[in-house]
């Protein structure tokens, strides 16, 4: 059993950490917020679970340093800035992150790379989410991720492929991209589609998050798994074994 320290703890994903930390037998070390002082959590902390902002990245991962504990990261809009950070920081410690922590998006995430190596690339790929009326960044952290696996497969950068935001004289599409579309509205949960279009057919994969339990409950597994692990950058694969 450990004390597991919560950044972002007032939020919807906060909460819902709380409720499966004293669920699953863990103590609740605390939580820590805008303004608070993230190392004196750390201090208390045999592991840290951030559902924050990127802004606070940098503190949490210095506290989590600091103290000597793993942390898990599940705040999404990171940049490529915050990627260096994660690796730097996962010198020394044991680090974790991901835009998704639920079973079903990382067993989707491997499907998509299957589908995506199997099928030629005359197969366009989209990928469609809808989130809650709150969320704060686009494509979801889990699009992106997905989209990954599918660049990954077709041994190409995302970065180079990616398309979103079409809106007006857009011309065709451009052959080979990976298109993001994001919705938005009412209290939904988390909804991915990886649409794979073909010449008169169509494939698509998909996971609904009925609740943030899922994701709650993935990352209280990962904060167990990183406690065990040596100092470097894990992935959800690694700790569900899939
Ligand atoms: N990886 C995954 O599986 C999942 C990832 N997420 C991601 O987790 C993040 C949080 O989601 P959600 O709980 O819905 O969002 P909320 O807006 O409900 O909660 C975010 C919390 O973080 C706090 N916060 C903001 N800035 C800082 C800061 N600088 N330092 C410490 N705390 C801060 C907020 O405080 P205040 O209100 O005062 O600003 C708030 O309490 C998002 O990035 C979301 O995309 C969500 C679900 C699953
Ligand atoms: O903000 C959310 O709520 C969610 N964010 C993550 C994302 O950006 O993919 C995961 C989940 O879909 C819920």
């Amino acid at each position: 059993m450990a004390n597991i320290g919560v950044i972002g703890s007032k939020g919807a994903m906060g909460e819902a950490l709380r409720r499966v930390i004293e669920a699953s037998g863990h103590d609740y070390a605390g939580g820590a917020d805008k303004g608070d002082d993230v190392g004196e959590l750390a201090k208390v902390s045999d592991a840290l679970v951030d559902f924050s902002a990127p802004a606070a990245l940098q503190a949490n991962l210095d506290a989590a340093k600091r103290a000597g504990v793993p942390i898990v990261i599940g705040t999404t809009g990171l940049e490529t800035k915050h990627h260096a950070m994660i690796d730097t920081a996962a010198r020394e410690i044991a680090v974790l992150q991901t835009g998704n922590t639920s079973l079903g998006v990382t067993l989707l995430a491997h499907l998509v790379r299957e589908a995506a190596g199997r099928l030629g690339e005359d197969w366009d790929i989209e990928i469609v989410e809808m989130h809650h009326r709150r969320k704060v960044d686009a494509p979801s952290g889990t699009a992106l991720l997905l989209g990954e696996a599918a660049a990954k497969a077709r041994k190409v950068s995302l970065d180079d492929v990616s398309e979103s935001g079409r809106d007006g004289q857009t011309g065709p599409r451009t052959s080979g991209a990976i298109g993001f579309a994001a919705l938005r509205g009412g209290t939904v949960a988390g909804d991915h589609s990886v649409i794979f279009a073909g010449e008169e057919e169509r494939i698509t994969l998909s996971h609904s998050a009925e609740n943030r339990t899922i994701f709650a409950r993935g990352a209280i597994r990962a904060a167990e798994w990183l406690r065990e692990a040596e100092p470097g950058r894990y992935s959800m694969e690694e700790v569900l074994g899939i």
